[in-house]
């Protein structure tokens, strides 16, 4: 038995597309009643349960007449657009048989990134496990445009295990384990655990075997782990139609040993959930202040600004070399930036108002990389 998985009080599960869909691509009912009937024995104990559900697209290519995964982006967005109703539909009706209500969440990049957004998604998300519903997320596919797309429900549910901050996450796939390569390959075989990177070295993570249905295949899962064990929350790897057992603590799957670092919650989304949407620039003296000293960067400390930014986005902060040192939220947009560079705080609230004393990227926003 896996004493972390038995003791787990919040537990976020993903479940993949290609565990949802048959093999022509719709929705399976049965699938997900089969997975909701594993939950709703999970849940039924008070234990709180959080599903990270992709198969939108899958669920809407029927409904719109097309015949597979579209690779364009605006078609995935209407089927998904589609898919997503009747997929939650089908969630509701297959939880109401356990008595229990679904709250649909669809969350994109800057609902985890931006400090306001970020709090709110988990409010919430929050409200809803003391309401006893389960909610049910999804990346908000109809908006996320191809600059601010997670493209993976892995990473998400990582980061969404990370943001309720749960004792567990259970990825669920039609393979029921990590291998050591191609699981369809001869010779290859089970990984029953992860203990750390070592454990990693000379395993072929592939991509999608169904590569009209899945997206990441084991790159974006194996990443996921990573994402939550060094968040200090473990991770069981396995198939949908090992739900009951996984989460029951057999050892099913591949279990990946969490990390005992617990890095502040907030930072850590920034580091990890964000794409940087522009870099600043900063001298040596910026550097030694902000990563030696741990310091709030400065307009004196900036030489240069890339990127067109608004204030609350993640920007870079990078040496002389160009290399990236840190990341934070920026406290202007980037048109302002230019005029107070290598200009004292004193200097600019005489000059432009005590507005202009604010630090660029406060050190309570920062996070080293
Ligand atoms: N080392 C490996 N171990 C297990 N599966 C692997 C490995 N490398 C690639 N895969 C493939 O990854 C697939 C699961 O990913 P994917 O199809 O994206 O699922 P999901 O829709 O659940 O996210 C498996 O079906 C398998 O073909
Ligand atoms: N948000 C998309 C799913 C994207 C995704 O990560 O899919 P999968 O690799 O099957 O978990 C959808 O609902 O179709």
């Amino acid at each position: 038995m896996r004493d972390a998985v038995t003791a787990a009080r919040r537990v976020v599960v993903k479940i993949g597309s290609s565990s949802l869909t048959t093999a022509t691509g719709g929705l399976d009912d049965g699938r997900v009643d089969a997975l909701v009937d594993a939950l709703g024995l999970r849940a039924a104990d008070g234990r709180e349960v959080v599903l990270v559900s992709s198969g939108a697209i899958a669920a809407g290519l029927a409904p719109l007449g097309l015949p597979r995964r579209p690779r364009d982006l605006a078609t995935q967005q209407a089927a998904a657009s589609v898919g997503q109703g009747l997929l939650i539909g089908r969630y509701a009706a297959a939880f109401a048989r356990h008595g229990r209500t679904v709250g649909q969440v669809l969350l994109t990049v800057d609902d985890v990134t931006r400090r306001a957004h970020y709090r709110n998604a988990y409010r919430t998300l929050r409200k809803l496990l003391d309401l006893r519903a389960v909610p049910i997320v999804n990346e908000n596919d109809t908006v996320a445009t191809e600059e601010i797309r997670f493209g993976d429900n892995d990473r998400l549910a990582a980061l969404v295990a990370a943001l309720v901050d749960a004792d567990l996450l259970v990825l669920l796939s039609d393979v029921d384990a990590l291998w050591t390569g191609d699981p369809t390959r001869p010779g290859s075989r089970r990984i029953a655990e992860v203990r750390d990177e070592a454990d990693l070295l000379g395993v072929e993570i592939g991509g999608s075997g169904r590569a009209g249905v899945g997206t990441g295949g084991m790159v974006t899962k194996v990443e996921a782990a990573r994402i939550a064990t060094g968040f200090g929350i473990p991770v069981v790897l396995t198939s949908a139609t090992q739900a009951v057992a996984a989460l029951a603590g057999e050892p099913v799957g591949t279990y990946f040993h969490p990390s005992l670092r617990r890095p502040a919650a907030r930072l850590f989304w920034l580091a990890h959930a964000t794409a940087p949407r522009g870099r600043l620039h900063l001298d040596p003296g910026a550097v030694a202040a902000v990563v030696g000293r741990r310091k709030s960067l400065l307009p004196a400390g900036i030489t240069a600004v890339d990127g067109a930014f608004t204030a609350g986005d993640p920007v870079d902060l990078v040496d002389t070399s160009g290399a990236p040192v840190a990341r934070g939220l920026v406290n202007y947009d980037a048109i302002e930036l230019p005029g107070l560079l290598g200009r004292s705080t004193a200097d600019l609230a005489a000059a432009l108002g005590p507005a202009y004393e604010r630090e660029v990227v406060h050190r309570d926003d920062l996070v080293l990389l």
